[in-house]
């Protein structure tokens, strides 16, 4: 495959690195504005940049029908916004908070344990998340999307950073410590004990390897997608 970057740091060089590993071309490592690139030859983008510049890097690619994987965080106001885009355009899009293997079975055992959970009305659920003192967003992506799993299975309503304003909102606490990839920890709290899983990346490369496994998917394919259908749990 002939693969656009856009967005060439830290996660656009792992992925470089992945993808030259498994047989595909980078044609362009793009650092600022899309719209000068030709994107004849590109058969799909893989989008890393900056929370302000990924809804104008996904929209020109679906524009453009160049398929287009999204791991940027920190924009998802217009998420919906770019699913009907993709939509009308007949494009294909994958938006994921944490590409990695290990965090999307991380996501289903969240699930599980809090539908289990729902039922003890004694504990008190928090996420804590630590990462790297040059990510620009907070909560991260992956937090959030672990708050919307415990919400979708419990009668928690809404996330909230730091402490939470009342009982139906879960406290999400974030740290900053300089080289952490990424951890990500539940905990389950009552006045006997806690119940806490934790899953905790060493480096990024199970995040480029989940972006490269999804851009090989989502060739000669049409709609909006997750890592659900791209690792089919
Ligand atoms: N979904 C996932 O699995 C993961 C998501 N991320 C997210 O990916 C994003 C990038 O992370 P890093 O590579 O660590 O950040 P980084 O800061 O190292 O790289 C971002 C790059 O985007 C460039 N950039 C700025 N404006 C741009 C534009 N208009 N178009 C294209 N590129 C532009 C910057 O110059 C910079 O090189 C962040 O939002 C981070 O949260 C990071 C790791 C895993
Ligand atoms: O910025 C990062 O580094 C990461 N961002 C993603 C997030 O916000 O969840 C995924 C991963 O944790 C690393």
């Amino acid at each position: 495959m002939n693969i656009a970057l856009l967005g060439y740091g830290r996660m656009g060089k792992e992925i470089e690195k992945v993808a030259i590993q498994r047989g595909h071309t980078i044609v362009h490592k793009i650092e600022g504005d899309i719209s000068s690139y030709n994107f004849t030859t590109v058969d799909v983008a893989i989008d890393f940049s900056i929370p302000s510049a990924a809804f104008q890097n996904i929209s020109h690619c679906i524009k453009h029908q160049i398929p287009v994987i999204s791991g940027t965080t920190g924009w998802l106001e217009k998420y919906d916004e770019v699913v009907n885009m993709c939509e009308a355009e007949k494009g294909a899009f994958i938006y994921a908070s944490n590409f990695s293997l290990g965090v999307n079975i991380f996501f289903e055992m969240n699930n599980y344990l809090a539908k289990m959970m729902s039922q003890l009305e004694d504990y008190k659920v928090s996420i804590e998340e630590i990462h790297h003192t040059k990510k620009l967003d907070a909560p991260s992506g992956t937090a959030i999307t672990l708050a919307e799993g415990v919400i979708q299975q419990t009668n928690y309503n809404a996330w909230k950073l730091d402490e939470a304003a009342n009982a139906t909102e879960i406290p999400i606490v974030v740290k900053r410590i300089p080289e952490v990839p990424g951890t990500h920890e539940i905990t389950y709290t009552s006045s006997v004990d806690s119940i806490s899983i934790k899953h905790e990346a060493h480096n990024r490369q199970g995040f480029a390897l989940g972006a490269v496994v999804a851009a090989e998917w989502i060739q000669n394919r049409v709609g909006v997608f997750t890592m659900k259908n791209v690792l089919n749990i």
